[in-house]
């Protein structure tokens, strides 16, 4: 058997809920779970240079196979030496498979069990995606964990739609494990559908984890449903998933989020929300958001959050943050970006420190007091 090229330990659980503290072995460093994943959808975390990343202790980032094979193409990210070398990240990369991107950008798209046809959003060529072009693609960028491409039924689907999606999204892990080129330094993971039904989610787990795949992780959520429904789904299906195997909640998620994903256990999160809500000008804070560019901040010369600990807010008042902002100035949204990007990856430092102090509860009701229990 291959030395599989991602590792996961337990090292501590919680003994009040399912939160777990792990260590993912990668071949790119060490990350420490529970992790918040930045995305980087087109081999960059937007406005964001890796060294600074690497300064906010960034263990692993997201990019996505749809936008880089259609621009610049996965041949030019190989001949630079994959993602890493491309990027020049020293970390680690986790490729998503397209599936969902295709789905909320592409369009004419035609789903088939052979795989889906769709026209590029960026010149309307006409492309197509199956589990065997996806694992060669994902195999050229050269991330150290790979999606399998699936299916992420839209919110409200029927069950008989669900279930169609689910046989095929399950037939597209097999097909995507046998095309799977280096098995020895990429991890695949499979990922979990099925909708709201746990039948079907059951289902998806036990044929997926009889692929003994590295990873798992939990789609089609995230896509609209009220949270009490994606908190209701979680708590009946990560403990359902291999507990040797990290468990990464796809698209998710805001404070909130995050503390009650990693409450069920879930060890992996990824979300777009800190890097764009950055960039209209709104910042998380130990308090809840704050709208930087509202004129109460026009002569405010204190920090966007006295009680972090980042550069930008040990340098820059509210007042000139928001000038940069109203005025466009790119600077603006550097700040605003570094500082939710330090804000997340903070938390969940302090998220796995509570869960090796076992007092995990205790320091989730802390942080909602302060941060004020809001829908992200
Ligand atoms: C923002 N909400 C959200 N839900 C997702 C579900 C899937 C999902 O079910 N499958 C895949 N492949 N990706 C998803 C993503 C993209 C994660 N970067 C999602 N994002
Ligand atoms: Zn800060």
């Amino acid at each position: 058997m291959l030395q599989a090229p991602v590792r996961f330990e337990l090292i501590k659980r919680c003994s009040q809920t399912e939160a777990r503290r792990g260590r993912l072995f990668t071949p790119h460093g060490v990350i420490e779970t529970p992790v918040f994943m930045p995305v980087g959808t087109q081999a960059t975390v937007k406005t964001m240079a890796p060294w600074e990343l690497e300064e906010l202790g960034a263990g692993i980032i997201l990019s996505n196979t749809y936008h880089l094979h259609l621009r610049p193409g996965e041949d030019v990210v190989a001949r630079a030496g994959g993602l890493h070398g491309f990027m020049q990240w020293k970390g680690a990369v986790l490729t998503d498979s397209g599936g969902f991107q295709v789905f909320s950008l592409a369009s004419l798209r035609k789903i088939t069990d052979e795989g889906v046809r769709f026209r590029s959003h960026i010149d309307g060529s006409p492309r197509f995606f199956s589990p065997e072009t996806v694992m060669a693609i994902e195999n050229a960028l050269g991330a150290d964990i790979i999606m399998q491409l699936d299916e992420c039924p839209p919110y409200g689907a029927t069950r008989s739609y669900l279930e169609t999606s689910l046989q095929r999204t399950l037939a597209w892990a097999k097909r995507c494990k046998a095309a799977h080129a280096r098995p020895e330094d990429q991890a695949l993971f499979g990922i979990v559908q099925g909708g709201e039904h746990l039948d079907l989610r059951r289902r998806a787990v036990e044929e997926l984890a009889e692929l003994d795949l590295p990873g798992y992780a939990i789609g089609g959520l995230s896509v609209g449903e009220p949270k009490p429904l994606m908190y209701e789904i979680l708590g009946h299906v990560a403990p359902l998933m291999p507990r040797d195997k990290p468990r990464y909640l796809m698209g998710v998620g805001s404070p909130d989020d995050l503390l009650e994903g990693v409450e069920r256990g879930v060890d992996m999160f990824d979300c777009v929300l800190p890097t764009r809500i950055a960039r209209n000008g709104t910042v998380f804070t130990s308090a809840g958001k704050v709208v930087m560019k509202h004129a109460k901040y026009r002569e405010d010369f204190g920090p966007i959050d006295p009680a972090c600990s980042c550069r930008v807010c040990r340098t820059f008042s509210r007042a000139y943050i928001r000038h940069l902002l109203k005025a466009d100035e790119i600077l603006g949204v550097r700040l605003t970006t570094y500082h939710n990007v330090h804000f997340l990856l903070n938390l969940m430092r302090e998220i796995r420190k509570s869960i090796e102090e076992d007092r995990f509860l205790a320091f989730k009701r802390e942080f909602y007091d302060r941060y004020g229990y809001t829908s992200e």
